[in-house]
């Protein structure tokens, strides 16, 4: 019979966002946690009994339950608790080996009061369009990646029911999106022949347009991740005499609050689990009064 070599087994890449309440101000960690564990794992594989299994979906609670119950103050030491106690708490389990990846979140200041909104670091592409007829220029300024999350100030109900709605009506959810924006400047003629425009100060017009989008997101009260996406292109079209038009892209990167009743815990709007897809995807575009749109829609 073959030998059975190296093994482990496990729940890779349990996404677990855990805010901390301090009033206003709020803290937030990021985690893709892997849990592999190994021991005497023979029989699963030869005979197939389960007597020495622990399922993994029960790795992936106890990372969402120690979130709540312990915090997490770093992903040492939230690995470090793990390790633990699957290995302190199983016969079976002579080795765990946990990978922890943490996402870095800034928060964004605003001169409001409110302390929940947060910049995911190092994340975001800056992109350009320029195109030329000879005559004409148009030039369409962005930003992929900008990933942003408010942990609270926004709601979600009073929506259409049919007969396939399940979703419930929800009063206080995290709401994130990665922004994806583009906008195109008015300037279209240079003054190279005389006559023409100068050309808008780029560098600004990215850096304005760039705090204009964090700026709206962060102190809209959100009743839709649709209200949120017309304030962040209005307060740029307001802003930014400019810009004539801006079309925004935004994945509704959903937080699922994770039941942790039957683990005996209350999860006070504490422990999210971060879903990847499918993804609600809001799109619009906001133009100023009286131009026409000219970016694609696709
Ligand atoms: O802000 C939202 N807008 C929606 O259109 C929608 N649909 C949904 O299921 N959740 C949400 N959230």
């Amino acid at each position: 019979m073959p030998t059975l070599g190296q093994n482990q087994y496990g729940k890779a890449e349990t996404r677990v966002v855990r805010i901390v309440r301090d009033g206003a101000v709020h803290h937030i960690k990021d985690l893709n946690v892997s849990v592999a564990l190994s021991g005497d794992m023979d029989e699963v594989h030869l005979s197939g009994s389960n007597a020495n299994v622990l399922p993994t979906d029960t790795t992936k609670n106890t990372v969402y339950a120690f979130a709540k119950e312990h915090g997490i103050a770093s992903p040492e030491q939230f690995g470090i608790l793990l390790a633990r106690h699957f290995v302190t708490g199983q016969d079976a389990i002579h080795t765990a080996r946990i990978r922890i990846e943490e996402y870095g979140w800034e928060r964004i200041e605003t001169s409001g009061a409110a302390r929940h909104s947060f910049v995911r670091t190092g994340q975001e592409t800056r992109t350009a369009q320029i195109t030329f007829d000879g005559e004409r220029w148009e030039v369409i300024s962005g930003l992929t990646g900008l990933t942003v999350l408010n942990s609270t100030d926004s709601e979600f109900w009073g929506f259409v029911k049919d007969e396939y709605t399940t979703l419930p009506e929800v009063r206080d959810r995290i709401l994130a999106t990665d922004v994806h924006a583009r906008w195109r400047y008015g300037w279209c003629s240079d003054d190279d022949g005389g006559g023409g425009e100068p050309a808008p100060d780029w560098e600004r017009g990215y850096a304005g347009a760039r705090d204009d989008l964090l700026a709206a997101f962060a102190e809209t009260y959100s009743l839709s991740l649709q209200q949120t996406l017309y304030q962040m292109g209005a307060r740029v079209i307001e802003n930014r005499p400019a810009i004539d038009e801006i079309r925004l892209s935004l994945p509704n990167k959903h937080h699922f609050l994770v039941d942790l009743e039957p683990f005996g815990l209350k999860n006070d709007n504490e422990v999210y689990f971060a879903a990847d897809r499918p993804y609600g995807l809001i799109e619009a575009t906001i133009l100023r009064d009286g131009v026409r749109p000219r970016i694609a829609t696709d």
